[in-house]
């Protein structure tokens, strides 16, 4: 079913709305487009430039490396994304994804996918005024402690994985609620043909077509994983009777 208006809206802000491509040109999130269910706008601030040369940096005052993006054309982008809003339609939520933004999680993630039309503001150069950020951005975020060339591929990455999430988005064989982190555990170990391979067999129990048995083998790994990689996603989840005692024989395998 094709709908008139998507279900969700992201308007990417960026000096290289090409980069998008990536995310609007394959996948699920091309897919979605197609379907009509979610759509992406790019909103390039070099078109809101009134100066000869299309400036869109400009100096940082107090000196200092690196440019900052230029106020103006930014402001007329952020305005133009906001009022490409279907009346009646809550405002956008204007994103500002930077290494100073608050750590994206699963939460986060769920959180975001139930807007109608998310702003996205992909930041270049050393990012961009405190006032207009004031002025303007609702939620800043980050994608973790690094630091890349610009905020676009912070974005489509919040693009995608907001776009998973999105009810009926997927079809049932790709169903984001089995997504780990879904229920705050890592994932369980995957296997494929052959059935031997080099040299290493797959574990019996996912011969065995018992599916009880495979659901509290896939569970149980999930929970040893989890405390291995992860004793702080651990930390946060309240664990079943079952899930106890599933972990603590992973726990005393592990450490007999
Ligand atoms: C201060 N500074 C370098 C800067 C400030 C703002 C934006 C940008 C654009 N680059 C980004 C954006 C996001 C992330 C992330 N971790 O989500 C990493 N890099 C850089």
């Amino acid at each position: 079913m094709t709908t008139s208006n998507p279900i969700l809206r992201f308007s990417a802000i960026s000096l290289f709305p090409e980069m998008f491509a990536a995310v609007t040109e394959s996948g699920v999130v091309g897919r979605a487009i197609k379907k009509g269910k979610v759509a992406v706008d790019l909103i390039n601030p070099r078109d809101f430039t009134t100066d000869r040369h299309r400036t869109v940096d400009d100096r940082p005052y107090g000196g200092g490396p690196g440019m900052l993006m230029k106020v103006e054309p930014l402001e007329k982008a952020i305005e133009f994304a906001q009022s490409s809003q279907p009346d009646g339609n809550r405002p956008g939520k204007v994103i500002y994804l930077s290494p100073q933004g608050e750590k994206i999680d699963h939460q986060m993630v769920s959180q975001l996918s139930q807007e109608e039309h998310l702003i996205l503001l992909a930041g270049r150069y050393e990012g961009i005024d405190e006032r207009l950020l004031n002025k303007h951005v609702d939620l800043e975020l980050s994608l973790g402690d690094f630091v890349l060339s610009g905020g676009e591929l912070a974005a489509m990455a919040v693009i995608d994985s907001v776009t998973r999430l999105v009810p009926e988005v997927l079809g049932h064989k790709e169903s984001a609620e089995q997504d780990s982190f879904a229920d705050g555990l890592l994932d369980h170990q995957h296997y494929t043909r052959p059935e031997v391979y080099d040299g290493n067999r797959v574990p019996q129990v996912l011969l065995s077509g018992n599916h009880q048995v495979i659901e509290s083998w896939r569970l149980q790994q999930r929970l040893g994983r989890t405390w291995l990689r992860r004793p702080d996603l651990l930390a946060r989840k309240k664990l079943t009777e079952q899930e106890e005692k599933l972990l603590s024989m992973f726990q005393a395998q592990f450490e007999s």
